[in-house]
């Protein structure tokens, strides 16, 4: 196996008696392109190796979004709990079509493996966030507790969260939440657009691997599943986001709310004033599952 590559630190805030670290390494996941992300470390890992919460981001995002505007901070550091921000999309790919428009492409990947020759050297964030970043944090020595992994996301971030989750074998992640996601892809334009671009198989084989509402209906096993969405996001009234089918699909295999919990809440939109909002809602969900 090839050397895992170094990183390079790009910046250090300390923040809630913690740290927020930027780093940049060269990531084979994305076809040799430099990658950024940002890594919340909080004051309890100078004690012990603590827990990771993965968020990712939703389209037009990079690793900053939920770092400076998620409001995440402060209840991981009174939880102890280590905060992952990866970035949405490879970047300077050079691949067809991946600076048209804002929901394709550069910022918008999707967190999936692309089997489209045109998209497959590079738009893998897929093993970049679970497999790569892990491996690649390992390798530096980061005080992460690896035995306990959460995840969670918002909009395409959230779609990814839910599928990353509901697809794994390996029960890599303890718990999923998301704010606003791209629940039912395979039914949605921004999804249909993504899957058609990325996979050989276009929708179909997007129905199958990367669809929350299709996944839910095969699993049988326990699970632990938040969600919340605003009752005045424009996403979801241009039905982009499709909750209820997933709610739908998650009673339909027998999960009760304890087990998915899908909460909307009036006049709130798709923004980060959104998030922020229940934020800290999150992370101690997640604190449930990974400090157990
Ligand atoms: N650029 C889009 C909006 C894209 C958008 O709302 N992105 C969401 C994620 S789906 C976001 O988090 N944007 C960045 C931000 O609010 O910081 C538009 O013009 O309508």
């Amino acid at each position: 196996m090839a050397a895992l590559p170094a990183l390079e630190r790009l910046s250090t805030n300390k923040t809630f008696e913690g740290e927020l670290n930027k780093y940049k390494f060269k990531s084979s996941a994305l076809g040799d392109l430099d990658a950024q992300f940002n890594l919340f470390i909080p004051p309890a890992a100078a004690q012990r190796n603590v827990p990771l919460l993965t968020y990712l981001a939703g389209l037009t995002c990079t690793e900053d979004n939920g770092a400076q505007k998620g409001n995440f901070l402060k209840t991981a550091s009174a939880e102890g709990i280590a905060i992952l921000f990866p970035d949405t999309s490879p970047r300077g790919a050079g691949a067809p079509h991946e600076t048209d428009s804002w929901d394709f492409g550069v910022g918008a990947g999707f967190y999936l493996n692309a089997t489209n020759p045109e998209y497959s050297k590079n738009y893998n964030m897929l093993t970049h966030v679970t497999t790569e970043l892990p491996q690649v944090m390992e390798a530096a020595g980061l005080p992460i507790d690896w035995s306990r992994q959460s995840i969670f996301g918002h909009s395409m971030g959230g779609h990814g969260a839910l599928t990353i989750y509901l697809a794994s074998e390996t029960k890599q992640y303890r718990s999923a939440s998301a704010f606003s996601p791209i629940s039912n892809p395979s039914k949605c334009p921004w999804g249909e657009k993504a899957f058609n671009g990325y996979l050989k198989n276009g929708v179909e084989e997007g129905k199958q691997f990367y669809d929350a509402t299709e996944l839910i209906s095969k699993r049988t096993d326990p699970i632990h599943i938040l969600i919340d969405y605003g009752t005045s996001d424009a996403f979801y009234k241009q039905e982009q986001l499709l909750p209820e089918n997933f709610l739908k699909a998650a009673r339909d295999a027998g999960y009760d709310e304890f087990q998915v919990r899908v909460r909307h809440h009036e006049g709130y939109d798709h923004s980060y004033y959104f998030i922020s909002t229940f934020a800290s809602d999150h992370v101690h969900f997640h604190a449930n599952f990974l400090k157990a």
